[in-house]
């Protein structure tokens, strides 16, 4: 029984995780959803940019803080640890439908692009970053990163397996496509206006700290196999060709 409600559970919270990713698409790119970021009623500026930079806070504390060892530790005594990651993603996908609800919009031109072929060209870019950011969940392992996997093999009754090291097809290159493909998506735009670029740096400052979070937990462990890939691996734009492959091998 306990198992049936886990999946249950498990398959509402990655329910409203992909609504609330879409939703960011739409949000992101002032795209066919209600309310985006530069649509809504227009306040002062400098209490939206101190609204607007909350609700980014408490998104970049929500991620950082639960994806951290020691507090997983803690809040499995709580909860199982069969919907933890569930749990977890729930809790981001409530952060930023608080965000779409309560942003700010400061409809302020920054740059505005004209040209048919450079805004072609933002907005085609703008798209890659989201197909990068959903591929890379399936490279890495997109039903383990949103809580599926976990609730169905304690169903059947199986142990979640020990977490892998992986560096699949975009991750010999680089270390976070995941977030490249966020920061793509979120500055390339041909009308960037002061919220978007205040929702722009936001995420920017949060994926930098949130990357060395990651990282030292990472080392933690994986060891030398991290550290070795940090070396071969750029963290987020592949400057050069070279790969983790070549030195993969022999060094794994
Ligand atoms: C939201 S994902 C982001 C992954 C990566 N930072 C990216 O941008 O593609 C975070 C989870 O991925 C895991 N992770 C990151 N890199 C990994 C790797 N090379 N192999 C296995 N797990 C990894 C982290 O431990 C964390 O649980």
């Amino acid at each position: 029984m306990a198992g049936l409600v886990a999946v249950l559970y498990g398959t509402a919270a990655y329910g409203v995780t992909l609504v609330a990713l879409l939703y960011l698409i739409g949000f992101t790119g002032n795209l066919v959803v209600p309310k985006s970021i530069d649509s809504g009623a227009i306040g002062p500026v400098l209490a939206s940019i101190v609204i607007d930079v909350l609700l980014i806070g408490v998104f970049a504390i929500q991620h950082s803080v639960m994806a951290r060892q020691g507090f997983k530790r803690w809040w499995t005594r709580i909860v199982p640890a069969s919907v933890e990651r569930s749990t977890y993603v729930l809790f981001a996908s409530f952060a930023l439908l608080l965000l779409y609800w309560q942003w700010q919009p400061i409809p302020t031109p920054v740059w505005t692009v004209n040209h048919p072929v450079a805004a072609g060209a933002l907005d085609a870019v703008f798209w890659l970053g989201w197909v990068v950011l959903v591929v890379s969940t399936f490279l890495l392992n997109h039903f383990e990163l949103f809580g599926l996997s976990q609730v169905f093999m304690h169903l059947f009754g199986k142990q979640p397996p020990e977490a892998k090291f992986r560096t699949p097809l975009l991750y010999r290159y680089v270390r976070h496509p995941i977030y490249l493909g966020i920061l793509l998506a979120v500055w390339a735009t041909p009308a960037m206006t002061v919220g978007h670029l205040v929702y722009s740096l936001g995420i920017t400052a949060y994926i930098l700290i949130g990357i060395q979070l990651e990282e030292h937990d990472l080392i933690q462990q994986f060891g030398n196999r991290y550290r070795r890939y940090r070396r071969h691996a750029a963290m987020l734009v592949p400057l050069s060709c070279r790969s983790f492959a070549a030195s993969h091998d022999a060094d794994i």
